[in-house]
């Protein structure tokens, strides 16, 4: 299977960062324990593991699937690249982009696929996909984005009543009455690698559901300028709150910088694959904090610096413009590189910060 090896495991050596591991069938069941400690971990770091999702074939499948695309030759790929324009969807090419302020170019392959896309297959709404992709359309994608889709919209569910939102505030932002730029990912790193593979960054939408076999995920804590692992656990998948979930909260749930390195160890010596689900918003939704909706918003903004969440930008240009800066066709130096990370990501955290601070006390 792409992306797993038996030969090669973690090594036990190499400093971890542990999260909260969630249960799915909890979660859906309401057990209060298992949302309580869903909240702390949307909250303290962004990111958790999440057990019995009940996706894990689909995923399988989604493996597959990336390995049989990103073999094509890359002649056929670069028939659907995503350009420099900011567009996502489609393939992106290895070296495209860059993965510092230096400019570093990055040795990882990707392919996105959109929600909406795979929602209306056979019509196409986005843009057209390799051969490989239309193939396992039905039998592979369709079942996976529907699956995902289903976990993080729980999640959602779950956060909107946490943070006193009324039902469907949410979720109402990413219905489906308009496009949005929600894809699935599969991303390829060569073997042997020594440098970045996917640079620091922050997601951009508002839930990531991840799943790795091999080591290279990387989270740098809050107050700290540390790189951690976060170790792959089998049948486990990594979900984090991306940028617009952190905005929409004024700060209260926080979206952790991250990056992928090579595997460590023995590891390295392998292609690593991984697969992701993003779910962002509709892409007229304005990203801002929804302080009139909730007393525990409000608080936060009102002890956040004037006007910090908001940010006037829809989350389609949200997006666009953060494609856009990475690709090292756009890059004028290294304001292009910090242009890219979202300007805003850095304050993000630190007012969510003082918030839990004060929650907790
Ligand atoms: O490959 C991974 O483990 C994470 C990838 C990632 O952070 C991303 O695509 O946003
Ligand atoms: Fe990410």
């Amino acid at each position: 299977m792409p992306g797993l090896t038996a030969t090669a495991p973690f090594p036990d050596d190499v400093p971890t960062h542990p999260l909260f591991v969630i249960d799915y069938a909890l979660l859906i069941q309401g057990d209060k324990q298992e949302i309580a400690k869903l909240w702390k971990a949307g909250t303290e770091l962004g990111f958790w593991y999440l057990k019995n999702h009940g996706v894990e074939r689909e995923v399988d499948g989604m493996f597959d699937m990336g390995a049989e695309t990103l073999d094509l030759p890359l002649e056929e790929l670069m028939r659907y690249e995503q350009g420099d324009n900011g567009d996502s969807f489609g393939y992106k090419a290895r070296g495209t982009i860059q993965t510092d302020a230096n400019g570093t170019r990055d040795n990882v392959e990707f392919l996105n696929i959109a929600q909406d896309d795979v929602l209306s297959w056979p019509r196409t709404t986005h843009r057209m996909y390799p051969s490989t992709v239309n193939a396992r359309m039905e039998r592979t994608i369709i079942p996976f984005v529907r699956k995902s889709m289903e976990v993080n919209l729980t999640f959602l569910t779950i956060f909107e009543r946490q943070l006193g939102l009324p039902k469907g505030e949410l979720s109402k932002l990413h219905s489906m009455d308009e496009p949005c730029g929600s894809e699935a990912r599969c991303i390829k790193t060569p073997p042997n690698q020594s440098s970045t593979g996917v640079g620091a960054h922050t997601d951009f939408g508002t839930i990531t559901f991840l799943h790795n076999r091999l080591g290279g995920l990387q989270v740098m804590p809050p107050g700290t300028q540390k790189w951690l692992y976060i170790k792959p656990l089998s049948g486990y998948a990594i979900c984090n709150v991306g940028d617009a979930l952190a905005i929409f909260s004024g700060g209260i749930l926080r979206s952790n910088l991250h990056r992928v390195m090579p595997p460590p160890g023995a590891q390295s010596r392998f292609e690593r694959y991984s697969i992701a689900f993003f779910t962002r918003p509709r892409d007229s939704v304005v990203l801002r904090a929804l302080g009139e909706k909730s007393e525990l918003i409000a608080k936060a903004i009102a002890m956040a610096p004037a006007a910090q969440y908001e940010t006037g930008t829809s989350s389609a240009d949200w997006i666009s413009r953060r494609i856009r800066k990475l690709r090292l066709k756009n890059r004028q130096g290294p304001e292009t590189w910090y242009a890219s990370m979202g300007t805003e990501h850095e304050g993000i955290g630190r007012r969510g910060g003082v918030m839990r601070a004060q929650a907790a006390a």
